[in-house]
């Protein structure tokens, strides 16, 4: 691995699964499968619910497995009844929040500048902002699929980033829950853009440094082709990270 390659990150997105007895039970199979020769190769993050949030952080107090949220309203604190902080977050034991989700950009209408907004959020928070783009199965069709995640990326991603306190994440969103993934070649091609418009956004010095997860129908049978892929530094896992030892087994991509 050369000095400048990332860190590999695989973060479970629990989405909105999970109640608190069946969920603590897979994150203590998760802490207990996090052995030290995983530690030594890969960073995992589990975003369960808000309403786990609190509960999963004190349970992984010293196992180097950290938590994030799925979502943060971009203001502090105020009337947005429903809503979370990136304060919040982080008080509840967080270090780590997805913003911009497909799915929060198709059911919550998130635009790019909303996206961003929770982006600064988190950073003020001393949150790691993991900040997700993707094209429709239209918009690939079309052939514009670099055109839109280059300015997902430009309107997404707040000045002050960097390799700290972001991380990119791509997810076609055709491929997510679908069981289909773009091929290694496609993936590669997206990487290399996402990490070329870095430079532009994070500065030359730290581009390099930002981990860029692929996500979208991750399974254990396919991350290690999918891992191996220049410019991907780990995986954003939907419907697997439900099952610890299928989580597990695609970070385990890195052993190999
Ligand atoms: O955030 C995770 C993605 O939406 C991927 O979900 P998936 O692995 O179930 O396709």
């Amino acid at each position: 691995m050369s000095v400048d390659r990332p860190r590999p990150l695989v973060a479970g997105n629990w989405k909105m699964n999970g109640l608190m007895r069946s969920s603590a039970k897979v994150l203590g199979e998760v802490h207990a499968g996090y052995t030290p020769g995983l530690r030594a190769r890969v960073d995992l993050v589990v975003c369960p619910p808000a309403t786990l949030v609190s509960a999963f952080a004190h349970m992984s107090v010293g196992t180097r497995v950290g938590i994030g949220g799925q979502d943060c309203h971009a203001k502090e604190s105020g009337a947005f009844t429903g809503d979370v902080s990136a304060e919040m977050l982080a008080d509840a034991g967080a270090a780590y929040v997805l913003v911009g989700h497909s799915e929060r950009r198709q059911y919550h209408k998130e635009k790019d500048a909303d996206v961003c907004a929770k982006a600064v959020a988190a950073h003020r928070a001393g949150l790691t902002a993991i900040v997700c783009v993707g094209e429709t199965r239209e918009e690939r069709e079309a052939g514009k699929t670099l055109a839109v995640v280059r300015k997902q990326l430009r309107g997404s991603i707040p000045v002050d980033s960097n390799s700290h306190n972001l991380v990119v994440a791509y997810e076609p969103v055709w491929a997510i829950g679908t069981g289909l993934t773009p091929t290694a070649a496609d993936v590669a091609e997206v990487h290399a853009a996402i990490r070329e418009e870095l430079k532009r956004l994070v500065g030359k010095a730290d581009h390099a440094k930002v981990r860029i997860l692929y996500g979208g129908s991750v399974k254990p049978s396919n991350a290690a082709e999918l891992m191996a892929v220049e410019n991907v530094n780990g995986a954003l896992v939907g419907g697997a990270s439900l099952v610890a030892a299928d989580f597990l087994a695609i970070a385990g991509a890195y052993l190999s």
